[in-house]
């Protein structure tokens, strides 16, 4: 377990992290959801040893030889060497070995081409994200923290990073801890979530409980939604293709089964919750 107890943090320009309180397991995925300058960073860099908190601290159970391997604000690569280069200067850094099987290994781990000699200054967005995961893969690390890793991502990219940390998680058994100010991202990918507003951690819970406590609004999409009688009493908004609807998690099961009943085909309903819903509405 990386636990992070009652961390507070002070900078000359006020308090950046609050009495925050955050707990990683191995082989689970947590997101840390929170605005811009709410302490996402600042909390990482404790949780990582880089900055010391002014109270509070960081302990946790290691069973590897490397207890965390992280990437924050944005993954440091030198742009003018190739990926296998990139990975032979860190590899050197941490005393491992810098063979070529080692790199490649690593290069396939995180689904980067092994063929690929140019440097990485040429490569997309999603490819110097997973590059640094490489980096901080090395060494087998037993936690692994990425601070907003989907950044600049298209939604390709996006699931394929989201595939990418899974596998890790649950194939490697690493713990990991991702940082968001995107909702729907964090709750596709994380099993438990976080959220910290203004330095304090304002709610904490599994993704699903904190979904069905929290939602009020669904989007339907299906054919021919707009004559539906099932859904007048639910404040209906039309889009486009869908619907959207304001109904507690509860009622939507039987909102579907009056839509079908009346012949609706629906063919898919979403839920729609905001990180300002999880920040006004807390639950710690
Ligand atoms: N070294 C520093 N000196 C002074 N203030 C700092 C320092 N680092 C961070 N801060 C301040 O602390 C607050 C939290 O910053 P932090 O980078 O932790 O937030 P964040 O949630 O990661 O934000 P973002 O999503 O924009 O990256 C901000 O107001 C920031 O200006």
């Amino acid at each position: 377990m990386l636990l992070g107890e009652k961390l507070s943090k002070t900078y000359p320009s006020g308090k950046v992290l609050d009495n925050v309180t955050i707990q990683i397991a191995p082989g689970q995925i947590y997101g840390l959801l929170g605005r811009n300058g709410a302490g996402k960073s600042t909390l990482f860099k404790i949780l990582c040893g880089l900055i010391k908190p002014d109270t509070g601290k960081v302990s946790m159970h290691v069973a590897r030889a490397k207890p965390i391997g992280a990437i924050i604000e944005k993954p440091g690569l030198y742009p003018y060497l190739s990926a296998a280069d990139n990975l032979r200067i860190f590899a050197g850094i941490q005393g491992l070995p810098k063979d070529k099987a080692n790199i490649v290994q690593h290069l396939i781990k995180v689904g980067l081409p092994v063929d690929r000699n140019d440097p990485v200054r040429n490569f997309s967005m999603g490819m110097k994200q997973r590059l640094g995961i490489a980096i901080a893969l090395l060494n087998n690390p037993e936690y692994l923290v990425l601070d907003e890793p989907f950044n600049g991502l298209d939604p390709i990219g996006v699931a394929s990073l989201i595939q990418l940390i899974q596998q890790l998680a649950f194939t490697d058994h690493i713990g990991i801890l991702l940082s968001s100010h995107l909702m729907v991202e964090l709750t596709k990918c994380c099993h438990f979530l976080y959220v910290i507003d203004e330095g304090k951690m304002v709610n904490a819970g599994f993704t699903n409980q904190l979904i069905q406590d929290h939602i009020q609004r669904f989007s339907i999409a299906a054919d021919n939604i707009t004559t539906a009688r099932a859904i007048r009493n639910y404040q209906p908004v039309m889009g486009m293709n869908d619907v959207k609807i304001t109904c507690p998690a509860s009622q939507i099961a039987n909102v579907l089964q009056a839509l079908i009943t009346e012949g609706i085909r629906v063919t898919a309903c979403t839920p729609e919750l905001t990180l300002e819903q999880l920040i006004k509405q807390p639950t710690i």
